[in-house]
Order: structure tokens, then C-alpha cells, then sequence
């Protein structure tokens, strides 16, 4: 479907965002995972057409779609990070807007409208006008503008931000279901916005995928490497520069710590249970680029 082949981006000023990343999207939802700065956005804009790499290619189903957009732009939904919308206008008159730009009919336009709406939740605030909406509100006008015209590719960068958990699970619903047939991308630096519903992670940092797989696999991998520790605050600092610190929280005059290290790192650490945030934190703790060559674009997902 999608191929990302070997992207680089180096901004104005020479801050290279990107480092050549290889990225194959498929049916099902890949969770973009990475800490602020990682470089997700930069990447997601590329993948949408909206910025070019500095090298590197965007195929959509092998035809490079880097200089010539269009057949992608026709099938493809992006909620980008900042997404711009017209404050006077309704959520209906906005999404009506935005189709008739994307090329949709107006008569599929308004019963397609209607549904998504429906399906964000914003069925009774439809006919209000988008600036008294509140920041949840709008990011699921967005989700709903991303959708307007059926795209095979969707791509979404942090759709979470501002939802509370009923509206995230909504969406999640959402996703899975249109995720089937499309190709799904969620960036995100919170774990537990993409570990339900991704079917592959890609985690990016400092603009280098440093891991990719199934989250089942990747979990798998990381069991008997996590342990809890109590220890004394001023053993912290030495502690977070020896192993990945996924979570620390003080417990009366002590710390309660949770890490990944191979073996047991403290004498009296007890082995817990891996989970996908820990896989994240020890792949972000040690950002190193991925061994051997970058994976073919047919092969990639
Ligand atoms: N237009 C730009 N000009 C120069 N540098 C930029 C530009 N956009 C992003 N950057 C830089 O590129 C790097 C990657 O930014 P990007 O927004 O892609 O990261 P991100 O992973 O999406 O982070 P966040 O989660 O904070 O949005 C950052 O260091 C950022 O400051």
C-alpha cells in the first residue's frame, strides 16, 4: 500500500529531523510511537505529502508519489498535529467544505457526513458552530475531516490528544474496524493510546526507528527483564543511568522503582511482568539505528 523508502529530512538550518527511516504500511493500525522531538510529525507529513524529504521516496503501491501526489491525496485521510479549522463554520459546513475540496459529491457527501459524525460523537453538535467547541471536540471534527472521503491510507498524528477515556475508546473502536481494509497510523508518545488496538509498533527516536514488531512479540522479548526495586532517592540518579527507568514513585521515605535491566539488577529487585510501555521505555533509553539493512518495502509490514 504505503512505502516510506529510506526518508531523511534535514530542515533549514541543517537539524536533521529524520535519518533515514524505512517504513512499509499495510491493512491494520501501526502505532508510531516516540518522544517529543523523535521526529513522528516531521515523518507523518512526509507520509501525507505535505512536506517533501530531503531524500528519500513515499510509493503508494510502488508508484512514487513524492513529486507527482495526487493519487494519494485522493486516498488518503490526515489529521495533521495542528489542524486549522473556520470557527464560524458549523461541524456539518466544515466537513461539507472540506469534501467538496477533496472531490467528493455532494449528495454522498452529506449522508457519509451525517454518519461520521455520528460515529465521533458530535451527532447533536453538528449544526454548532466549531469555535465553541472544546479542544476534544474539535480533534474529533478532525478525525471525522480525515475520514470524509473513504481514504485507503489514514494517517493520524496524536488523534488522542484532549479526548477523555470514553472518546478514546470510541475512536479506538473506530479505527479497528476501518482498519481491516485500510492502513492505519496513530503517532503518539503515550503507550496506552495504540497498545489495544495496534497491530505493529514502530518506535522512532531521535529520528531513527529503533524497534518495530508485533506488540505480542515485543512484550514477549522483553520477559525477565523488567524488576521492581525499593530503594533510597539518592540511589536514583545512579540507578536511571544504568538501566531504563520505566516509572518511579515514592513510597514513605523510599522510592519504588520500575526498570529493565537483563538480570537482576538490585539484590532485593523482584521480577515483574513485561508490558508494552516497557518495551517503549528501554528502546527510547538507547536510541541506536537498526541492525542490518532496511527492510525492502514489500517485506517491511
Ligand atoms: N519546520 C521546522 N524547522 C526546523 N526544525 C523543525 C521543524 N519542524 C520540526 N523541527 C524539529 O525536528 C525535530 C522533530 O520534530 P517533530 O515535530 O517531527 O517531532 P515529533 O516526534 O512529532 O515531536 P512532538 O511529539 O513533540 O510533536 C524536532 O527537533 C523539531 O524541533
Amino acid at each position: 500500500m504505503l512505502d516510506l523508502v529510506d526518508i531523511t529530512k534535514v530542515y533549514r538550518g541543517g537539524h536533521r529531523a529524520v535519518g533515514g527511516i524505512s517504513l512499509g504500511l499495510r491493512p491494520g493500525v501501526l502505532g508510531l510511537l516516540g518522544p517529543n522531538g523523535a521526529g513522528k510529525s516531521t515523518l507523518m507529513r512526509i507520509a501525507a505529502t505535505a512536506a517533501r524529504p530531503t531524500t528519500g521516496r513515499v510509493l503508494l503501491d510502488g508508484a512514487d508519489v513524492t513529486a507527482r501526489p495526487r493519487p494519494l491525496r485522493r486516498t488518503l485521510g490526515y489529521l495533521p498535529q495542528d489542524f486549522g479549522f473556520y470557527p464560524n463554520l458549523t461541524a456539518r459546513e466544515f466537513l461539507s467544505y472540506l469534501a467538496a475540496a477533496k472531490g467528493v459529491g455532494a449528495r454522498a457527501a452529506r449522508v457519509r457526513i451525517g454518519e461520521l459524525l455520528d460515529l465521533v460523537g458530535l451527532g447533536a453538535a453538528a449544526d454548532r458552530r466549531l469555535g465553541g467547541f472544546s479542544g476534544g471536540m474539535l480533534r474529533r471534527v478532525g478525525i471525522a475531516q480525515a475520514l470524509v472521503n473513504d481514504p485507503r491510507v489514514i494517517i493520524l498524528d496524536e488523534p488522542t490528544a484532549g479526548l477523555d477515556p470514553e472518546e478514546r475508546a470510541r475512536l479506538h473502536a473506530l479505527l479497528s474496524d476501518l482498519a481491516a481494509e485500510r492502513a492505519v497510523v496513530l503517532s503518539t508518545h503515550i503507550v496506552p493510546d495504540v497498545e489495544d488496538i495496534a497491530a505493529e509498533v514502530a518506535v522512532v527516536a531521535a529520528g531513527r526507528l529503533v524497534l518495530r514488531g508485533r506488540p505480542a512479540d515485543l512484550v514477549a522479548d522483553m520477559a525477565g527483564r523488567v524488576w521492581e526495586a525499593v530503594v533510597d532517592p539518592v540511589a536514583l540518579p545512579s540507578i536511571g543511568g544504568r538501566f531504563p527507568v520505566v516509572r518511579s514513585v515514592r513510597d514513605g521515605e523510599l522510592v519504588r522503582v520500575r526498570l529493565v535491566a537483563p538480570e537482576r539488577p538490585l539484590s532485593d529487585a523482584v521480577p515483574l511482568q513485561a508490558g508494552l510501555e516497557d518495551v517503549y521505555r528501554s528502546a527510547v533509553a538507547a536510541p541506536a539505528p537498526l541492525p542490518g539493512p532496511h527492510p525492502t518495502p514489500g517485506a517491511a509490514r
